[in-house]
C-alpha cells in the first residue's frame, strides 16, 4: 500500500515525429519506487469547500458545469456518479446509450427524464423535421446539460440523399391494402396530395424503374410491383400491405437483386446534408452520423471540410454502415471515420435480412480492433413503440449487442415517437448491466486480437502501456482505472480493452468529456490538470473523496498520456 509499480518513460516526443526514436528514449522502464504521501500535497481547500463541488440527493451537480475551467474543480456525469455511490464500481453499466429525439421526447422534462435514466447522447435525425425544432433540441439538451451537470453529447444524423418518400401530406401515416393501385410520383404537389398517392424524393426515379420491379418500402413493411409508368407518374400494385410511414426508405428489387441505376450515382453528402452540416457545425454539435456512406473519400472530405470550418474541429464523424457499397469498403470506411453505427435499418433493406446479424459481428469486431467506438441501432426494442413490455426476442437482440460489446446501443423510434420513451430506455440499461455482470462473473474473456493501430512508435508504446495496464487491472481486480488524456487517445485505447473495472477519463475540455460519453467503459470528467502525474493524482483523489466516488484504500491504477507510466496505488 506505502509503494507504487512505475513503469515510465520520459515525456512524448512531439505527436508528428514520425521518425523512430532511440531506444534511450522510448523504452519504457521498470521501478518500484517509494511511494510520497499524496495528501501531503493536497490543498485542503478543494475538498473542504462546499462552493466547489456540490451535488444534490441524485447526485446531480448543482455547480455551474460547462464552460467553467476553476482549476479547483471537477465536473462528471452527474447520473454515472450516483449509479457508482449507489452500487459501487464494478456494477457501473459500461455500454453507452443513444437516444433518438422526436416529438414524444423533444421537450425540456421529457430530455432530462431520458438523461437521468442514462442517455449519453441525443441524437437529432435530419430526416425529419425542421432546421428550428432541431435547434430548439439542441438548446435544450445545452441547458440541461449546464443547469444539472449531465454531460450529454449531441448527434446529429444526415438525411443522405438515398430515395424515400415524402411526407404523406401531413398524415402520421397510410394504410395501403393488398391489391391497391397507388401512384408514386416525382411531381410537386403544391397542397394536398390524391388519394393513394406517394411523392418521391428522387428526379430519376419514374426512369429509372421498369414495370415488373418490386417496390420495398422500409425493408419490407410494405411491398408494390410496379405495374405501369405515366411520366413522372409510376403505378404500383400493393403486395404486401401494411403502414406507410413518412419519409419511409425505397429500394427497388429486379430479379431478386437491388438495382442500383442512376440512384447509385447520387451524392452521399446531397446540398441539403451540407446545408444540415453547416448547421451542426454552427451549433457546435459533438458528432456528425453520416448516412449511406459509400466510401473512405467521403468521410475524409468532410473531416477536412470540418477541420476548416470549425474552430477547434473537435466535431466526431460517425459513418453509418447501411449499404452494400459500405459493407465492400468496410476498412477504409472504418479506418477514416471516427466511429460508425450499425444502422440494420437501411442495411436490412440493402442485404437480405439473415446476413444482417453477420455483417454486424463482423462490424463491431473491425470497430473495435481498429480503435472506434461503435453503435448498434435500429429496431433493437421495437415493439416498445406500442407497448409497455419487450419481446423476449428483442431483450435477446439487445443481449447479444451487449455481449459482443459494443460502445453503445441505440434507440430510434422507440424514443423519437414511441408511447414508452423512459420505459424502453430502462430495459437497455438493465439488460446492459445484467450481461455485464454475468461476462465478469463468468470470466468470458474473449481472446480478441487487438493489432497495433499506433502511426508512430510513441504511439505503439501507448498502445502497449494500454494493454499492459488492462490486463493488470483484471489480474490485480483493482477499482477503477484512472486516464489522464488531452486528446482522449489513451482513454479509448484502454476502452478498447475492455477491462473489468471502470475506466475515469480526466480530460481538459467539456467538449472532449462529451465526446467520450459514447465510448464503452468510459466515466469522463473535466479537470484541470497539470504535467506532474503525482499532483494530478493528489488532485483528483481529494476531489472524488470530497464526492464520495472513491475511499481509502481503492486500489487505482493510473495512466498518462503526457507522460507514459503505469501506476498502481491504493488512495491514500
Ligand atoms: N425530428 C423528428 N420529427 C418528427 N418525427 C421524428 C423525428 N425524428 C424521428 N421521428 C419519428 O421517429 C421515427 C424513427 O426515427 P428514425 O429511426 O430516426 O427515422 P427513420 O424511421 O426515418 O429511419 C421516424 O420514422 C419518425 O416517424
Ligand atoms: C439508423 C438508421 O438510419 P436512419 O434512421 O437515419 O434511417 C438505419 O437505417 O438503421
Ligand atoms: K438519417
Ligand atoms: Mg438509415
Amino acid at each position: 500500500m506505502s509503494h507504487s509499480l512505475q513503469l515510465f518513460a520520459p515525456p512524448l516526443p512531439p505527436p508528428l515525429s514520425s521518425t523512430r526514436q532511440t531506444p534511450l528514449h522510448t523504452t519504457p522502464h521498470l521501478s518500484l519506487l517509494p511511494r510520497r504521501s499524496p495528501h501531503l500535497q493536497f490543498s485542503l481547500r478543494a475538498s473542504s469547500d462546499p462552493s466547489v463541488i456540490v451535488s444534490d440527493s441524485n447526485g446531480v451537480a448543482m455547480s455551474p458545469s460547462s464552460g467553467t475551467s476553476d482549476l479547483s474543480s471537477i465536473e462528471g456525469d452527474a447520473v454515472t456518479e450516483a449509479e457508482l455511490r449507489e452500487n459501487g464500481f464494478r456494477s457501473t453499466r459500461r455500454t453507452k446509450i443513444v437516444c433518438t429525439i422526436g416529438p414524444a421526447t423533444c421537450g425540456f422534462s421529457e430530455l432530462e427524464a431520458l438523461a437521468v435514466g442514462g442517455m449519453n447522447v441525443a441524437r437529432i435525425n435530419m430526416c425529419h423535421g425542421t432546421r428550428e425544432w432541431h435547434k430548439e433540441v439542441i438548446d435544450r439538451v445545452r441547458r440541461l446539460n449546464h443547469e444539472k451537470g449531465f454531460a450529454v453529447a449531441i448527434m446529429m444524423d444526415t438525411e443522405g440523399s438515398e430515395i424515400h418518400m415524402g411526407d404523406l401530406g401531413g398524415a402520421s401515416s397510410a394504410k395501403a391494402e393488398d391489391g391497391e393501385v397507388w401512384t408514386f410520383s416525382v411531381r410537386a404537389f403544391n397542397s394536398t396530395l390524391p388519394e393513394h398517392t406517394i411523392n418521391v424524393n428522387y428526379d430519376g426515379f419514374a426512369e429509372d424503374v421498369r414495370v415488373g420491379d418490386e417496390l420495398v418500402v422500409d425493408g419490407g413493411m410494405v411491398r408494390f410491383e410496379v405495374i405501369e409508368k405515366i411520366g413522372p407518374d409510376v403505378k404500383c400494385l400493393c403486395t404486401d400491405p401494411g403502414l406507410l410511414l413518412p419519409r419511409a426508405n425505397l429500394t427497388f428489387w429486379r430479379n431478386g437483386s437491388l438495382v442500383r441505376e442512376r440512384n447509385a450515382m447520387l451524392p452521399t453528402i446531397s446540398s441539403k446534408d451540407w446545408l444540415d452540416i453547416d448547421f451542426g457545425i454552427a451549433e457546435g454539435v459533438d458528432f456528425i452520423a453520416i448516412s449511406f456512406v459509400k466510401s473512405a473519400e467521403v468521410i475524409k472530405h468532410l473531416k477536412s471540410y470540418i477541420a476548416a470550418r470549425s474552430r477547434d474541429s473537435d466535431i466526431s464523424v460517425i459513418a453509418k454502415i447501411e449499404s452494400t457499397d459500405s459493407l465492400k469498403n468496410l476498412e477504409e470506411i472504418i479506418q477514416a471515420s471516427d466511429g460508425a453505427m450499425v444502422a440494420r435499418g437501411d442495411l436490412g433493406a440493402q442485404i437480405p435480412l439473415e446476413q444482417v446479424p453477420a455483417a454486424q459481428q463482423r462490424i463491431v469486431q473491425l470497430c473495435r480492433q481498429m480503435n472506434k467506438p461503435v453503435i448498434v441501432a435500429s429496431q433493437l426494442l421495437e415493439s416498445m413503440i406500442e407497448y409497455p413490455t419487450p419481446t423476449r426476442a428483442e431483450v435477446a437482440d439487445v443481449s447479444e449487442a451487449v455481449r459482443q460489446r459494443a460502445d453503445a446501443l441505440m434507440l430510434s423510434g422507440e424514443s423519437a415517437m414511441g408511447q414508452y420513451p423512459e420505459k424502453a430506455l430502462t430495459v437497455l440499461r438493465s439488460v446492459s448491466l445484467r450481461i455485464e455482470k454475468w461476462w465478469r462473473e463468468e470470466k468470458r474473456y474473449e481472446a480478441m486480437i487487438l493489432p497495433s493501430v499506433g502511426n508512430s512508435f510513441a504511439e505503439k508504446i501507448s498502445e502497449e502501456i494500454c494493454i499492459s495496464a488492462a490486463k493488470m487491472a483484471n489480474n490485480l481486480e483493482v477499482d477503477a482505472l484512472f486516464v489522464y488524456t488531452k486528446t482522449g487517445h489513451m482513454a479509448s485505447l484502454l476502452s478498447r480493452c475492455r477491462p473489468d473495472c471502470p475506466i475515469f477519463a480526466f480530460t481538459t475540455t467539456t467538449s472532449l468529456r462529451r465526446r467520450l460519453n459514447l465510448q464503452w467503459g468510459l466515466i469522463p470528467f473535466r479537470l484541470s490538470f497539470s504535467d506532474d502525474m503525482e499532483s494530478n493524482l493528489n488532485k483528483t483523489f481529494s476531489l472524488l473523496k470530497a464526492r464520495n466516488l472513491i475511499k481509502s484504500g481503492d486500489l487505482v491504477i493510473a495512466v498518462s498520456d503526457m507522460f507514459q507510466s503505469i501506476q498502481v496505488m491504493n488512495v491514500p
